[in-house]
């Protein structure tokens, strides 16, 4: 199985996920570190990325989410999957039911405020309007409310991800 964490930049993913993970007894994957070099220079800049820049990304994705199914692994992924189509690209192909998306969703305020205080992040802030213009809320996840304490939503998460099976 793996449980995809979904969102914004600062919405928590990666923080989020790797807690999750350690909860689970999974192993946690960042897509960050699946960026080429170039995108993640460009985000540095401040400059967002385009649908062209994210498709090797997205297929790098493809690959890693394929072959740890095939592996029958259990992972955590914290990858941003702002659009429905970038989700349809990384699970292209693959048994859905293996698959649980978990979105964490909060306000612009309440995540410009987390970035504001994030240290040693490459990510410049200023693409936080940009993310949430391309943001495609997902239907078929679990919506999480991230102004909770970071506890109470893996809780929740770990919960409802049972519940669901
Ligand atoms: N529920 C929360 N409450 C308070 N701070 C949080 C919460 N979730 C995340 N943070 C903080 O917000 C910042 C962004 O979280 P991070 O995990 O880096 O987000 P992302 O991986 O989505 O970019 C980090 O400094 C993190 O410690
Ligand atoms: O598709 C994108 O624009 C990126 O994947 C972006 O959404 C992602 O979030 C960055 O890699 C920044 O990293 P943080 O999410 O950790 O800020």
């Amino acid at each position: 199985m793996i449980v995809i964490v979904m969102g914004v930049s600062g919405s928590g993913k990666s923080t989020i996920g790797k807690m999750l993970a350690s909860e689970l007894n999974w192993e946690f994957y960042d897509a960050d570190s699946f960026h080429p070099s170039a995108n993640i220079e460009k985000m540095r800049q401040g400059i967002p990325l385009t649908d062209a820049d994210r498709m090797p990304w997205l297929l790098t994705l493809q690959e890693a989410i394929a072959s740890l199914l095939q592996q029958d692994r259990n992972a955590v992924l914290a990858c941003s999957a702002l659009k429905s189509s970038y989700r349809e690209i990384m699970l292209h192909n693959c048994d859905r039911s293996r698959i649980r998306l978990v979105y964490l969703k909060g306000s612009f305020q309440l995540i410009q405020q987390r970035l504001k205080q994030r240290q040693n992040h490459y990510m410049s802030q200023n693409l936080l309007q940009s993310q949430f213009d391309t943001l495609e809320e997902p239907e078929d996840a679990i919506c999480v409310d991230i102004s909770q304490p970071m506890d109470a939503i893996v809780q929740q998460i770990y919960r409802l991800l049972i519940a669901n099976g």
